[in-house]
């Protein structure tokens, strides 16, 4: 197993009378890509904004590489190296690349000046780390005119700027055609190889199962699944498995009748 990084132990989490979380034990070690799966209302935002500390838990605990994280918030989170890009992306649309990089954390010299020349040519290492190739794409270009998945690089290059650790992926494929959806795996696939973590949220099974070592599946507020890719031999095996999962209980007791009628 790979070096712990966060851990959630017994993670419940309550609204009201709503159970959005119940007793939720998961790790995400160092290195490695997990994907989080699970149907609408299942609990997935409510676990990674308790990871981003913008949630409390009702109950349960936070570790970070084994050690038990007191006083957690949004704050603690982003100095635990937890940077999570959510589905708007927080983009400001009519700046530059570099400009959006380097947000609320721009590189000055003495007397407040912007370095411009430094900020670009860490934007240009930033851009190379997250994999970006194409020649038409510079750190002065407009995130405005970018295709979704470039856009998605641009946050994912912002976190590795803020140095995240482990980047969450609120959904970083929603409405993505096949050609952007690939360049964002792409994305994924260089933030593991350089060490980083990322915990990928997606509602699509298939570009889940492209990109992660490892699944976790929740069902209304538990985790009902968590297999590594040795033991899900295809992405049909875990839509197999959630299917079931999404199945009432009659309707599973109706299929196991019928299978025993045929028999
Ligand atoms: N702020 C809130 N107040 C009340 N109930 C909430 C709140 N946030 C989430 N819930 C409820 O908690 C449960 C889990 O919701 P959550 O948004 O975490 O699920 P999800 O898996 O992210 O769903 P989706 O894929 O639709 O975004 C749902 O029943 C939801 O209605």
């Amino acid at each position: 197993m790979t070096e712990r990084l966060v851990e959630l132990r017994n993670v419940s989490k309550f609204f009201g009378r709503i159970c959005a979380l119940s007793g939720v034990n998961i790790r995400i070690g160092k290195g490695e890509v997990v994907g989080l799966v699970g149907d609408n209302g299942a609990g997935k935002s409510t676990l990674i904004k308790i990871l981003a500390g913008v949630v409390e838990p009702t109950s349960g605990e936070i570790l970070l590489r084994g050690r038990l994280a007191a006083g957690w918030s949004a704050l603690r989170s982003r100095q635990a190296g937890i940077e999570t890009v959510f589905q708007d992306r927080a983009l400001a649309m009519q700046q530059s690349v570099v400009r959006n990089i380097f947000m609320g954390r721009e590189l000055t010299g003495r007397f407040g000046w912007l370095k411009l020349g430094k900020e670009i040519r860490e934007a240009e290492w930033l851009m190379r780390e997250i994999g970006f190739t194409s020649s038409l794409l510079s750190p002065r270009s407009i995130v405005g005119q970018l295709s979704g998945g470039e856009r998605q690089g641009v946050a994912m290059a912002r976190a590795i700027y803020n140095q995240a650790e482990l980047i969450i992926l609120d959904e970083p494929t929603a409405a993505l055609s096949l050609v952007e959806t690939a360049k964002v795996l792409r994305f994924v696939h260089q933030v593991k190889a350089s060490g980083r973590s990322v915990l990928f949220i997606g509602h699509n099974i298939h570009h889940v199962y492209d990109v992660a070592d490892r699944f976790i599946v929740l069902d209304r507020g538990t985790v009902v699944l968590e297999a590594d890719r040795a033991t899900l031999p295809s992405a049909d095996a875990l839509v197999a498995f959630m299917e079931d999962v999404a199945r009432p209980p009659t309707a599973m007791a109706q299929s196991v009748a019928d299978a025993g009628a045929n028999r």
